[in-house]
């Protein structure tokens, strides 16, 4: 289920989260070097700003969305309307649909410049993205541990470091039970970005 491509490569590592599974492959990504330096500078990043009990701050990293003509997305506050599709990242995703024959119509990328940069815990479950999504997850850059709670807090449950070029895919209903995050690390002086492709129903 959901893996139905015949041409899917082997995971590298399979990860049962008591009922949701992620799947790991660390090498994905053929020229991880070049596709980070390519998106360093061809993207249009921003750094949105968040309100939060009446309090308006910049988020921790900069931000860009691409897709398909006119599709949008609610993040960070506001809804916002992809960028076209830079060509490496179109490759990305027909690789994506060629293994796994996922349609994804976007990308949420994610720059962190270096590690007191990060992400707070939260589940990808806007309504837009359906009952049961499905998140594939780039990593380029500089390793770094995403890290996973049950939905409605507790403890961590799982750290995983993320490699230079590897995947990483969240299988339904990873969203609905759980959260996950991008803790900073201090001592971290290298960047890192991630790409998030997501199917968004209009
Ligand atoms: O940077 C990461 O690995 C996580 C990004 C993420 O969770 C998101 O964009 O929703
Ligand atoms: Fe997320």
């Amino acid at each position: 289920m959901f893996i139905s491509g015949s041409n899917a490569p082997l995971a590298d590592e399979i990860i049962e989260l008591d009922g949701s599974r992620l799947l790991y492959f660390r090498n994905y990504i053929s020229d991880p070097d070049a596709c980070y330096n390519a998106l360093l500078e061809q993207s249009h990043w921003q750094q949105p700003e968040l309100t939060i009990f009446g309090q308006t701050r910049k988020v921790r990293r900069l931000v860009s969305f691409v897709g398909d003509p006119g599709v949008a997305y609610r993040y960070s506050g506001h809804r916002h309307f992809a960028d076209p599709w830079p060509g490496i990242l179109s490759d990305i995703n027909r690789q994506l649909h060629s293994d796994f024959e996922f349609g994804f119509n976007s990308a949420l990328l994610n720059y962190y410049r270096n590690g007191s940069e990060g992400m707070g815990y939260h589940s990808d479950d806007e309504p837009e993205l359906g009952p049961a999504p499905v998140i594939a997850s780039l990593s380029l850059g500089c390793e770094r541990d995403f890290v996973f709670r049950r939905k409605g807090g507790g403890r961590q449950q799982l750290s995983l470091p993320l490699a230079h070029g590897s995947l990483l895919l969240m299988l339904p209903p990873c969203q609905r039970d759980w959260q996950h995050a991008l803790p900073e690390r201090k001592r971290v002086k290298a960047g890192r970005i991630n790409l998030t492709y997501r199917r968004i129903f209009a």
